[in-house]
């Protein structure tokens, strides 16, 4: 029974069972994680992985993960529609002031509201979104849900990706600074890594419009803070709002802090759970890869009584040692895949222990003998309960 440990709440008792029981432990076979970091100390040899319910994963070591044969799960586009929605939240409440314009209603005494309401409407006078130009930064799952949604409101969408789209209602510009000296709200929507980290500093604060608006729900590190303070006091732009607060922001003028919001939604939190615990328990329980950060993707139906898995350093005669090594144990090979994702690959093997009759201790010699090989970095052997008793009634 595989061990797995939830950093964050996670209702995931109702999946535990059969597969694998949840513990608080230091050496689990599995992290489940929500947006915690992830201690290195955990990256022992006994984890097999590790979930993230959400798309960002920049509180994982992902190269420590890797080198130890760790799979790295997240759930792409599960939150997707909530950051969407939020940001139109923001970009109304922003246009029109709301908040202020319901205080102020509510605060006001005596009779004849209605009246006194009329009379003091003027000071709530916002604008409208229509015609107004969006620039959206990071044109994934989330930013091209938003540039649907602005296009349709009538808004000009223009944005900026690392590698074109092929996207029917964004204009796609050359680089970030077109961007930001076109659009009167800019909306970053990027990971965090090393290639993002501060990517808005002082230099690019000058590119922006006087009058616009930086709304961050990428991460907090994308923004240089000291930078978007003295831009703001140069009036260099008019507003930061972010849904990454800081204590170094907190009681600036001209800034809005959210508490991390963004996919914060009955939906989106229960979409990334199912999403988590579905990859968590296919990967523990039959080796398949469907959508990892770090592994290839690798999905073959587990219809043998055993299945052999390698994630490997790739070289040339690779899958030659083991066929040789599982040749000389007598182990029929049923089918197999093999995938590679930059330098590293991963395959899985369905074989028959039963026909070789091997003991435990056999399969241990076998597992450790293939582990030996240059290359292997995690080797595991997976019981099919279901094709194992079909086998033993046959
Ligand atoms: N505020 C919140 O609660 C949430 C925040 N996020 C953040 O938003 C980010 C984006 O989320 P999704 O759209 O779902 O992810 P995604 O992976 O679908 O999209 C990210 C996009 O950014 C692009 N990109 C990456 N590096 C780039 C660079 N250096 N320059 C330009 N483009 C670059 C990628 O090509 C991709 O199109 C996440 O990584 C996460 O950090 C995501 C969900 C919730
Ligand atoms: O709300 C969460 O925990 C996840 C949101 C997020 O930042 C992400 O998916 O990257």
């Amino acid at each position: 029974m595989y061990q797995v440990k939830a950093i964050d709440e996670f209702s995931v008792n109702e999946f535990a069972g059969d597969i694998f029981q949840v513990k608080d432990t230091d050496t689990p076979d599995a992290v489940l994680v929500r947006s915690s970091k992830v201690p290195d100390e955990l990256i022992t040899q006994h984890l097999l992985l590790v979930a993230r319910s959400g798309i960002g994963t920049n509180t994982i070591n992902i190269d420590a993960c890797t080198q130890n044969g760790t799979a790295v799960f997240n759930t792409p586009g599960a939150n997707a529609n909530a950051v969407k929605e939020l940001v139109l939240q923001v970009l109304f409440t922003t246009a029109r002031p709301l908040q202020a314009a319901i205080n102020h209603t509510a605060g006001l005494k005596g009779d004849h509201l209605q009246q006194q309401a009329e009379a003091t409407r003027y000071q709530f006078i916002g604008h409208e979104l229509y015609g107004k130009t969006i620039g959206i930064i990071g044109l994934g799952a989330i930013g091209q849900r938003l540039a649907d949604s602005c296009y349709h409101l009538g808004m000009q969408v223009v944005g900026y990706n690392r590698s074109p789209k092929n996207l029917q209602f964004v204009q796609q510009l050359e680089t970030i600074e077109d961007v930001l000296a076109a659009a009167d709200f800019v909306v970053l929507l990027l990971p965090l890594t090393e290639t993002t980290e501060g990517l808005m500093n002082a230099d690019r604060f000058k590119s922006m419009r006087h009058n616009a608006v930086l709304l961050n729900f990428g991460r907090g590190e994308l923004v240089d803070n000291a930078a978007v303070i003295d831009a703001l006091n140069q009036g260099q732009f008019q507003q930061y709002i972010t849904d990454f607060p800081t204590t170094a922001l907190r009681e600036q003028g001209h800034v809005v802090m959210l508490p991390h919001l963004g996919g914060n939604t009955v939906e989106a939190l229960s979409q990334s759970a199912n999403l988590t615990l579905q990859n968590t328990r296919d990967f523990l329980e039959t080796g398949v890869i469907r959508a990892s950060v770090n592994f290839p993707t690798a999905d073959l139906p587990f219809n043998s009584p055993h299945r052999l898995t390698v994630f490997f350093k790739s070289r040339s005669a690779f899958w030659n040692d083991i066929a040789t090594i599982l040749s000389r144990h007598h182990v029929p090979v049923l089918e197999m895949i093999s995938n590679m994702r930059g330098e590293h690959g991963y395959m899985l093997v369905n074989i028959d222990l039963l026909k070789p009759h091997l003991t435990a201790e056999d399969t241990n010699r076998l597992i450790q003998e293939i582990s030996s090989i240059d290359g292997a970095i995690r080797v595991r052997i997976l019981t099919n309960p279901s094709a194992l008793s079909t086998h033993l009634n046959a």
